[in-house]
């Protein structure tokens, strides 16, 4: 798996925002993004995710796996995002969230047994039928992750996702998640503030 960026450009009416940039992300491996307030790394990873809003024009090319994602619409395009809120679905229990994403097509005996795996492996084994609502900050954040692996992602895009987390809390779910984009192999381009997340090359964007 990889993820690559091609003399990517983005302009907000007539002024550049940011680019041309040029990178490439190797799968487990993790690209940093990093930069002023308003420098352009949410907008930058909108483009990569193909839900850029039209206001901004944008240049260059995506490339997963080798495949230009020019055209290619973003729920298609198997990239797994997080965000600073875990954004659980309030009206789902956990397990409803985790299976949220499994792929259709697997059957429910299939799609429980993964739901009850993911959450053993984010050290919540039982959790299915609780309400997001009751989850600690790390435990909403594993499960947010879950959520998203489960939807067998090709790359993952992380905007600053361990930012709401207090500073103990934030250092285990930071290993939690950087172990599991290892374990699978998943190229992955993080957007943080924080020196403290930032892993593997690191971008900076003027
Ligand atoms: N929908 C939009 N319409 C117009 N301008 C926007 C829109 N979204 C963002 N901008 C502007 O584009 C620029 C880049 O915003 P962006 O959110 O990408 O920055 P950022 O580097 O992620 O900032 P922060 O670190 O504060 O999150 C900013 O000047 C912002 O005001």
């Amino acid at each position: 798996m990889s993820l690559a960026l091609e003399r990517v450009t983005l302009s907000l009416a007539s002024r550049r925002l940011l680019g041309p940039l040029d990178l490439s992300v190797a799968a487990g491996e993790v690209v940093t993004v990093m930069g002023s307030s308003g420098s352009g790394k949410s907008t930058l990873l909108a483009f990569v995710s193909g839900a850029l809003d039209p206001a901004f024009r944008a240049g260059g090319r995506v490339r997963l796996d080798g495949r230009d994602l020019t055209g290619v619409p973003a729920e298609r395009r198997r990239l797994g995002l997080l965000f600073q809120d875990p954004l659980l679905f309030p009206h789902l229990s956990v397990g409803e969230n985790l299976a949220f994403g499994i792929p259709r097509g697997v059957p429910r005996r299939q799609r429980r047994a993964r739901v009850a795996a993911a959450l053993a492996e984010a050290d919540m084994a039982g959790f299915e039928t609780r309400d997001p609502a009751t989850l600690s900050g790390g435990q909403a954040a594993r499960a947010a992750l879950m959520r998203v692996l489960l939807a067998e992602p090709r790359a993952l895009l992380l905007d600053e996702p361990f930012a709401r987390l207090d500073v103990a809390l934030r250092a285990r779910v930071r290993a939690f998640v950087f172990d599991h984009i290892a374990a699978r192999g998943l190229p992955t381009l993080l957007v943080t503030h924080d020196p403290e997340d930032a892993q593997g090359t690191v971008v900076r964007l003027a």
